[in-house]
């Protein structure tokens, strides 16, 4: 049922300026006025003299309906959805930060992915501590920002718990023209949240495994029992094991594990073939959001006992020093004995 006494928002406002708020921005200004917001009043500038984002999608160029600003109050005035992009170890610091700005009927999407730096709790948690009257939601799954701004087809998921009011109120003029970015609607915003954090911990695992010289055997059993380890935890936290089937479990896990434009498989990549967290995030240059989830991660995972042996031995090689090919051994004599996560081999 369509809810109808809603405001259907004539502007989508998009907040973080990085490689995916800019090529969402794109995507969305193909159908309807966008606003671009980033928190580099020069970088801002650029692109709104170059109309393109040179430093993270050079080349390609920005739809008319895309208008750039470094002027927050000005976006917030006119946008009733608030599409937040910004690295999820920062999300929490930059919400609080808004607050002068945003009044109820603000709707906030937030496409980061990750949990609150240190204390692991989802963000889901902490909007409502910040923002006790506004709708939120979160959208994630298999899309790497090249693509999206390029246009090619892409599917992504939206949870929400005001589902009806983001699907027929806000992307209603997406719906009405045929376009590649198509959403698909749920409920389970712990299981999305879960899945969007987690994945980029497996991802890791998979770079590694790939930079030790490992083939296509290991790549595999990493994301199967990356996948198991994932939904473990997420089920505990009460997520539908559902989600995890879909395109922010299963979508996201195999696209970010399987192909080199993911930051965090690099990451990864760069770990096996023998550089250091500092070194390798250093080469990487953009957010490495895995790094942060892995430690986020496991304060998760011990609030409720789980067992989630990949993503320990990643926590190990990130935060106490253990080498890459230690790890991958030791994982390996898990699977010899039956043991952790690969007791189902
Ligand atoms: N790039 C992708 O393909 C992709 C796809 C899906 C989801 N995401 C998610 O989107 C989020 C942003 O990632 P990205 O790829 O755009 O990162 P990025 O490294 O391309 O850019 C990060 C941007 O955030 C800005 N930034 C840093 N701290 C900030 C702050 N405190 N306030 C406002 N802006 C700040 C930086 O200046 C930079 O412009 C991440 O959580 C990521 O997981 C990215
Ligand atoms: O480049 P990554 O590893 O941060 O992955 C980007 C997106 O999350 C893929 O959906």
């Amino acid at each position: 049922m369509v809810e109808t006494h809603l405001p259907q928002p004539q502007t989508i406002g998009v907040l973080g300026a990085g490689s995916y708020g800019t090529a969402l921005a794109i995507a969305f200004a193909k159908v309807m006025p966008v606003m671009l917001w980033g928190h580099n009043p020069e970088a801002m500038a650029q692109m709104a003299e170059k109309r393109e984002n040179s430093q993270y999608l050079p080349g390609i160029t920005f739809p008319e309906k895309l208008e750039i600003t470094a002027d927050l109050e000005q976006v917030c005035a006119k946008c009733t959805l608030l599409l937040i992009a910004v690295p999820s170890h920062a999300l929490p610091e930059f919400l609080r930060s808004i607050k002068p700005v945003i009044n109820d009927s603000h709707f906030l999407l937030i496409a980061s992915k990750g949990l609150e730096p240190k204390t692991g709790r989802f963000f889901s948690d902490i909007i409502p501590e910040i923002y006790p009257n506004n709708r939120f939601g979160f959208v994630s799954g298999p899309s790497f920002a090249k693509e999206v701004a390029y246009g090619w087809p892409t599917a992504l998921a939206v949870a929400s718990k005001d589902i009806k009011f983001i699907r027929y109120e806000i992307f209603a003029p997406m719906h009405k023209i045929r376009q590649p970015l198509k959403f698909y609607y749920v409920e389970d915003m712990i299981g999305l949240q879960v899945a969007g954090a987690i994945k980029n911990v497996i991802a890791i695992a998979v770079g590694l495994s790939d930079g030790l010289g490992f083939g296509a055997n290991t790549r595999a059993a990493v994301i199967t029992h990356g996948l198991e380890e994932i939904s473990t935890l997420g089920k505990l936290y009460g997520a539908e094991a559902s989600t995890f089937q879909g395109l922010s479990g299963f979508g996201d896990l195999i696209l970010t594990c399987t192909d080199d434009q993911s930051r965090n498989r690099r990451f990864g990549l760069l770990l096996g073939q023998g550089y250091s967290p500092e070194q390798a995030i250093q080469i990487i240059g953009q957010v490495v959001e895995g790094y942060y989830n892995t430690r986020e991660t496991m304060t998760l995972a011990q609030k409720v006992n789980a067992d989630l042996p990949i993503i320990q031995k990643v926590y190990d090689i990130l935060f106490n020093k253990k080498s890459p090919k230690r790890a991958a051994s030791e994982l390996l004599l898990s699977i010899h004995n039956g043991e952790g996560s690969f007791t189902n081999l």
